[in-house]
């Protein structure tokens, strides 16, 4: 894949999400001249709580810089294997932190959880397999596709280099065929949960990760500076999609990273 993955780090929340907002939009607007449609995939951790800061503050009244929510199909990256209503759940956190919030004259956004009577099997296989057929309905319903390809994917990454809910040595990253797979033993509670495959996540037209805080300084110079952090998720992800990776952070995020990097997109 060409080039590098680029990488941004801003000084405050604000700016972060105000880029975001143009990002994501642009990723809208290109999408829906596509296609008339913008399906994107979005993860849990503090991601939804910046995606909502992003999109929830005053547009500046233009057609490129509103989100048309009712043209949004939103999947998720990853998803703990509970009930919709529990509070680790990622749907949960999506709909308390964005989706119940958005002012009705944006439109409602459809989103796509996965399929509640399965949460308590033992093996969340069926509960991937479930959201597959989800995701065929959406992306292979006319013609048949290797992967889906979505418009954008939205990610986090965690301190040991994990993303959606693929982790580090985890079998699950030499995956090429599966769209979803199920993780019985992450090591970030719950254990149960499905997650987007790499080659899914690296055939995205874009994706961002969105990783803040001094708590991200140690793993994402693991990613961007030292050979060690090559087989490291977030770091696949870099090699698999080179330029279609932006990564919004902040100062602390990045501090010690060696490559120069733009203050804004
Ligand atoms: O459901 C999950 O557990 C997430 O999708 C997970 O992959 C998350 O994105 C990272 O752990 C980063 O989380 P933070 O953004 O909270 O650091």
């Amino acid at each position: 894949m060409a080039g590098h993955p680029n990488l941004f780090s801003f000084p405050t929340s604000d700016a972060l999400a105000a880029q975001l907002r143009g990002y994501v939009l642009r990723c809208q607007n290109s999408a829906l001249a596509r296609h008339g449609t913008f399906r994107l995939a979005v993860s849990g951790g503090s991601l939804p709580t910046v995606l909502a800061k992003a999109l929830l503050a005053p547009s500046n009244g233009s057609p490129e810089d509103t989100p048309q929510f009712s043209k949004w199909h939103i999947f998720f990256a990853d998803e703990r294997a509970v009930p919709l209503d529990h509070e680790d759940s990622n749907y949960r956190l999506l709909n308390d932190e964005l989706v119940n919030k958005i002012p009705a004259e944006l439109g409602a956004p459809i989103v796509h959880p996965i399929d509640e009577k399965h949460v308590d099997d033992d093996d969340p296989q069926e509960l991937a397999d479930l959201y597959r057929e989800d995701l065929m309905r959406e992306f292979a319903a006319k013609d048949s596709v290797k992967v889906p390809i979505f418009d954008l994917i939205l990610l986090g990454c965690g301190p040991d280099g994990h993303t959606c809910s693929l982790f580090p040595g985890h079998a699950l990253l030499r995956e090429k065929d599966a769209w979803v797979a199920a993780e019985t033993n992450s090591p970030k509670p719950p254990p149960k949960r499905i997650t987007l495959t790499l080659p899914v996540v690296t055939h995205a037209i874009s994706i961002a990760f969105v990783a803040t805080g001094a708590g991200k300084k140690d793993i994402l110079k693991q990613i961007f500076d030292q050979e060690e952090g090559a087989s490291l998720p977030s770091a696949l992800v870099n090699q698999g999609a080179g330029d279609k990776v932006t990564w919004f952070t902040d100062h602390p995020a990045v501090d010690g990273i060696a490559f120069p990097r733009r203050g804004s997109l």
